[in-house]
């Protein structure tokens, strides 16, 4: 099939790539005119594991394309896959839907034969229905044009694999026409047993949301028994690993810690529960406050733990800073809570340096104040205390005797309790972490 991917981010630039994996011809669309600069050469404009391999050999079979003109997505596509961002809007908890709505109104006019435009971004519950009135204004030829929805659950890190292998398909739409045209886009997910399930437009958007808030709640559920472990002496890790084995919580999404951020679930609680506002059912929805309440306190916290570690004052401590993305595997730096807790103990007057082999380009243009090192040990170099703030596989395999030697003082915050402490401990290491025992 002929299909567009319009807006070629975290999430559209994964898909196109897919897409034309799974043997569609693919056209990715997008305003910056960088990053389609940079697409069509075959570079990904960003790091996500999978998709530099994935350009080159869909690059190589002609099956991808990238364009800066709308005009010609509508003149190419059959299928019209929209997934520009909807960032939390400034000043309020509430979705920015400009970006969506200009894809809808500069596409429109020009959608010519029968087609199918395709909602993947998240958006408020009612945007579907009244983007589907819009689609139908504008087409120039009446009924040819009509809009699903098909929300999207793949993880940045994992996000060739999760399209490739999803665990659900969410088709949201009321026309036999539409479902079959999504059935056949994707045909090999549905023939490899992936579930295909069919709503209507306000249910399909509604899961999306519904997902991302379970998840965000499992995580602040952790995180507040981590506050509940650190007043009584208990330890969250083990806390965790016992309820988990109950396979009606299951273990995934319980790890405690620093908390989550992210371009995705820290906007999606706060605009679910703006649209709960908007409709009158926000007692319904009250909880997600607390759920971002929680979650903003373990960034606090963590600041109070390395306060406490170096002696009760940041005022002149060095402190390394390990990790800089809100999760590995992924550059993304979107409400970073490592780079939010770096910055406000730099406030607090701190000398911070700030390690992360990905993700260093983006933090440095966003947090040009902090300090950068290469290496994890250059960052640790004088250090009165290095904070572990992402979870990157690299951290677990350091050494830390050898670590410790270029420290000035060798202590451990381990906010994410991913590292092996005993073997720290050992190493002459003083080490803290969050919601377990000092030991
Ligand atoms: N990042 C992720 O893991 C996932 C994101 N989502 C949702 O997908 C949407 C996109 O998210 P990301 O890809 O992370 O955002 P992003 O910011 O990385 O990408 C959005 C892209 O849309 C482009 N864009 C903006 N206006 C445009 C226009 N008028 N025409 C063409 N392109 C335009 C931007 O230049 C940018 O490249 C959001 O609604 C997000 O909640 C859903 C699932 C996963
Ligand atoms: O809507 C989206 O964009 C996506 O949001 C999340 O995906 P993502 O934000 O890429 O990453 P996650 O793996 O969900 O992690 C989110 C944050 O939670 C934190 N986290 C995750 C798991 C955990 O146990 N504890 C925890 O603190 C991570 O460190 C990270 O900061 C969802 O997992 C995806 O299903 C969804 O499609």
């Amino acid at each position: 099939m002929r299909i567009t991917v319009i807006g070629t981010g975290y999430l559209g630039a994964v898909h196109a790539a897919c897409m034309a994996e799974i043997g569609h011809e693919v056209l990715g669309v997008d305003v910056d005119e960088l990053k389609i600069a940079a697409l069509a050469e075959g570079r990904p404009p960003f790091f996500e594991p999978g998709l530099a391999d994935l350009l080159a050999r869909t690059h190589a079979g002609g099956r991808l394309r990238f364009s800066t003109s709308l005009r010609e997505a509508a003149e190419f596509g059959e299928v019209h896959f929209v997934c520009v961002g909807t960032p939390q809007r400034s000043g309020s908890f509430a979705a920015d839907l400009s970006h969506i709505d200009a894809v809808v109104d500069g596409l429109g006019p020009h959608l010519s034969e029968p087609c199918l435009v395709v909602g993947k971004s998240t958006v408020p519950v009612g945007t579907a229905a009244r983007l589907a009135g819009r689609v139908a204004d504008l087409a120039p030829a009446g009924d040819a044009a009509e809009l699903a929805w098909n929300p999207e659950f793949l993880r940045e890190g994992t996000a060739v694999r999760d399209t490739l292998e999803p665990d659900r398909l969410v088709v949201g739409t009321g026309s036999a026409r539409a479902d079959a045209m999504l059935r056949e886009v994707y045909a090999p997910m549905i023939e490899a047993g992936t579930p295909y399930l069919v709503t209507d437009l306000a249910t399909a958007e509604l899961v999306k949301v519904a997902a991302n808030s379970f998840l965000a709640t499992k995580i602040s559920y952790v995180n507040a028994m981590a506050e509940i472990c650190e007043a009584t002496g208990a330890d969250v890790t083990r806390l965790a690993e016992a309820i988990g084995l109950d396979d009606r919580i299951g273990s995934r999404f319980l790890s405690a810690g620093l908390g989550f951020g992210g371009g995705c679930l820290p906007k999606d609680i706060r605009a679910f529960l703006a649209r709960g506002e908007e409709l009158g059912v926000e007692r319904s929805l009250r909880f997600l406050r607390e759920v971002d309440e929680i979650n903003m306190r373990c960034r606090q916290r963590t600041v109070d733990a390395a306060r406490d570690l170096v002696g009760g004052s940041f005022l002149g401590k060095r402190i390394a800073v390990l990790g800089a993305a809100f999760k590995p595997d992924s550059d993304d730096i979107r409400d970073s809570p490592a780079l939010n807790v770096a910055a406000v103990i730099k406030l607090q007057g701190a000398h911070i340096t700030v390690h992360d082999e990905e993700a260093v380009d983006n933090a440095r243009a966003a947090f040009p104040h902090l300090d950068y090192a290469l290496e994890p040990a250059k960052a640790c170099e004088g250090a009165d205390a290095v904070l572990h703030l992402t979870e990157w596989r690299q951290y677990r395999e350091l050494d830390p005797a050898r670590l410790a030697a270029v420290t000035r003082t060798p202590r451990l915050l381990d906010a994410r309790n991913a590292l092996d402490l005993p073997h720290w401990r050992n190493a002459g290491w003083t080490v803290r972490a969050l919601g377990r025992p000092a030991a």
